[in-house]
């Protein structure tokens, strides 16, 4: 009975970081995956570009789809005030397991909620079961397809405001075409798009696109 890679990438960390730091956290994970097994977190180069975000954003209450192992969820949370909190979603039960562990591992579980369901039909009760008035961040990391119907059901929510940002990892590899060419034809939203390395890959570009509402509240 042979364990998962993302198992194998908890054991590292467990036995690797320091607990309670998020940065050693980070920094250990980003180790792993350079020397050990790749694993698909958002990593440093789109990480630094999320921290900017961030820093300058000062968000109170975020939303993530596609946890994975909580890399990009510990990385977003670090950051935040102690009031402020991140709602990540994650579909896959294998994969949340892992990301509750790293975010505890982290320390951070007082400001991350990890929720193991599909986003299509959480986005809608965020109002109601989650307590959320307005999204101030939205990471968009999950299957890349879901991108452009998640978009359109968080606006039908109005849960943006003037200013909220909408980050998307992805949009060359694997690619979100009908995503880009939504947001980017959207009067709503301000777009940019930045050309980074493909995690952990040096010879591979990716790119994320920041997409600030501006639209009706
Ligand atoms: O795999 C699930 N989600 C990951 C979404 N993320 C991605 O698909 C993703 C993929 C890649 C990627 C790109 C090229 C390549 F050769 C291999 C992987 C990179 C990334 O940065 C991602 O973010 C999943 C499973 C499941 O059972 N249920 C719900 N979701
Ligand atoms: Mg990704």
């Amino acid at each position: 009975k042979g364990t998962t890679r993302e198992q194998r990438a908890l054991k590292y960390l467990k036995e690797h970081a320091r607990e309670g730091d998020p940065d050693s956290v980070l920094e250990t994970f980003d180790e792993f995956c350079r020397t050990q097994e790749w694993a698909m977190n958002a990593a440093e180069e789109k990480g630094d570009i999320l921290d900017e975000i961030v820093r300058e954003l000062r968000p109170t209450t975020c939303l993530e789809l596609g946890t994975y192992c909580g890399y990009s969820a510990v990385r977003i949370a670090r950051q935040l005030s102690p009031s402020a909190r991140l709602i990540t979603v994650e579909v896959n039960p294998d994969y949340a397991a892992v990301a509750r562990e790293v975010v505890k591992l982290a320390g951070l579980q007082d400001k991350i909620e990890v929720i193991n369901v599909d986003s299509g039909d959480v986005i809608r009760e965020l109002k109601d079961k989650y307590d959320v008035t307005k999204l101030d961040l939205v990471f968009l990391d999950h299957w890349k397809y879901l991108y452009i119907r998640d978009i359109k059901l968080i606006e039908e929510e109005k849960l943006l405001k003037k200013g909220s940002v909408v980050f998307a990892d992805n949009v060359i590899i694997p690619g979100a075409p009908g995503y880009l060419e939504y947001i980017r034809g959207s009067k709503n939203y301000n777009s940019t798009f930045y050309s980074v390395h493909f995690e952990y890959m040096d010879d591979m570009k990716d790119g994320v696109e920041k997409s600030v509402y501006i639209g009706d509240e």
